[in-house]
């Protein structure tokens, strides 16, 4: 079973170690962002929750305020701001804090894409 909460933030950005010299993305501008946080596990007995949404929602938003109107190239662990680097990066900063974590999606819904990332790669030699 698995619950979700999502959270929506402004950013700017540009991505020149991906595309080359003279590209559009090479510039600076910027997207709306929609973050999917998903847990997954079994209700407690005693309170019929996996988690409490409300402590989702103050754990990413700690993290929300690190993104929300700032320029991500400039975030340390996010030189590459790329819907990949952005979905590892949260994870990151959520797993300690949140048991039972099993998704990270983050969403450019205006365009319709996204990336979900489930903690894979994540292992020692990969972690910044
Ligand atoms: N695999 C990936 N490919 C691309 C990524 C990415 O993160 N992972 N990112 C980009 C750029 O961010 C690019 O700006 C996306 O542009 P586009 O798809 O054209 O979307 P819009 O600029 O139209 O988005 P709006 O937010 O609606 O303005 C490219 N590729
Ligand atoms: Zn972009």
């Amino acid at each position: 079973m698995r619950i979700f909460r999502d959270f929506h933030f402004e950013a700017a950005h540009h991505l020149p170690h991906a595309f080359p010299d003279g590209h559009v993305n090479q510039r600076l501008h910027g997207h709306s962002f929609r973050v999917r946080i998903t847990l997954s596990g079994a209700p407690s007995p005693e309170t019929g929750l996996i988690e409490d949404l409300g402590r989702m929602m103050e754990i990413a938003a700690e993290v929300r305020e690190q993104l929300d109107h700032h320029y991500l190239n400039d975030i340390e662990g996010l030189e590459k701001p790329t819907l990949e680097n952005l979905s590892q990066w949260i994870w990151r900063k959520l797993a300690p804090a949140l048991p039972g974590l099993y998704q990270v999606g983050v969403y450019r819904d205006s365009c319709g894409e996204g990336c979900d990332y489930n903690g894979e790669f994540e292992t020692e030699d990969t972690k910044p």
